[in-house]
């Protein structure tokens, strides 16, 4: 049964696009399908972003790590900035009227920023007398100063997360944590920290049902402002043979979190334009929106989305003169 083509099961056609974007061919597409339905339309926090909620059956799954990578100055704390906003929202706001945990590990959070995004983009709550300020106390920013305070406040955080009626992890960024000894695995761990942390964090968001939100930047030592990353490794028996793709990211975050993580939102620009790639999801499309940061946030230039195909899905690109150089 399980592998049964889809092609000779009779689905509507929207259904069967879907899974032919993700080379989906056989029942075994059907068991996704399944965890969608589980995963239900009330189960997501919307970022907004229409096109992008469309995509992904209505927002950021709980339950699940989400990671959003790219390049350093592309937008992606610009983006957890929102989501902690977004989940502090009542519901009548499309929130989930709770509270944030946001770790916050390279001092990038700014309240003044936050403030700004609500104000442009949720002008009435500004006209609510203390809801501005009730809703900015519920986000908690924790800086761990290294990766050894990172792990120990993570052991601590389910009890924390339970007690406290948080509705949203955010740590940006992992990055952070990802030094050239930590990498050599140097550190005396018999499984890499770093590691051991995104695992737990998978852990977290099974347990407390809420969504987590990882973004990782991604580093070139190339001086070309054109290249490519690949993050998926290849599996063994995959197309051309048993080639393995073991790229930089791979390498520093190990295979397992590649597998952790269910949706991948790659930030990336090329042909001078941001876009943000829906790269890894299990049932959404392969799509890609351009978006611009402005003073509400991110914005999205059209809801439409653009199908990426081939290798694109699994690369980061970083051409722009506008944005940092990643470095
Ligand atoms: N108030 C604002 N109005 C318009 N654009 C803004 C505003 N604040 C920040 N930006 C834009 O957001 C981008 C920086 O985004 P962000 O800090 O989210 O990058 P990042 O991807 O998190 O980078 P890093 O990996 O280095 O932390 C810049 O291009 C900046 O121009």
């Amino acid at each position: 049964m399980a592998n049964k083509l889809v092609s000779d099961m009779c689905l509507p056609p929207h259904l069967a696009h879907l899974l032919a974007a993700r080379r989906l061919t056989t029942a075994k597409a059907l068991a996704l399908l399944d965890e969608r339905v589980r995963l239900g339309g009330g189960g997501r926090l919307a970022t907004t972003l229409c096109g992008l909620d469309e995509a992904l059956g209505g927002g950021i799954p709980l339950g699940k790590l989400t990671e959003v990578v790219g390049p350093s100055g592309i937008g992606k704390t610009q983006f957890c900035l929102k989501l902690a906003l977004l989940a502090t929202l009542p519901e009548c706001y499309g929130g989930l009227n709770g509270r944030v945990v946001y770790i916050d590990t390279e001092s990038k959070f700014s309240s003044r920023r936050m403030i700004e995004i609500c104000q442009k983009s949720f002008p009435q709550i500004f006209r609510q007398e203390g809801l501005a300020q009730k809703m900015a106390g519920r986000i908690l920013v924790m800086r761990p100063a290294s990766l050894s305070d990172f792990t120990k406040s993570l052991e601590q955080m389910k009890v924390t997360l339970l007690q406290n009626d948080v509705k949203l992890l955010i740590v940006d960024s992992v990055a952070a944590f990802m030094s050239s000894e930590n990498e050599r695995g140097t550190t005396g761990f018999t499984q890499h920290p770093l590691r051991w942390a995104l695992s737990f964090l998978k852990s977290i968001a099974e347990l407390t049902r809420i969504p987590v939100v990882v973004s990782n930047q991604v580093r070139s030592q190339s001086n070309d402002d054109g290249y490519h990353y690949s993050f998926e490794v290849k599996r063994m028996g995959d197309g051309d043979g048993a080639e393995r793709l073991e790229s930089h990211l791979v390498a520093a975050l190990g295979i397992q979190w590649a597998h952790a993580v269910t949706i991948r939102l790659v930030f990336e620009s090329h042909s001078g334009q941001r876009f943000i790639k829906v790269a890894k999801s299990p049932m959404s499309p392969a799509v890609a929106f351009p978006f611009i940061v402005e003073s509400s946030g991110i914005t999205l230039l059209n809801d439409e989305g653009i199908d990426v195909s081939g290798p694109e899905i699994t690369s980061i690109r970083c051409q722009e003169s506008g944005i940092k150089q990643c470095t």
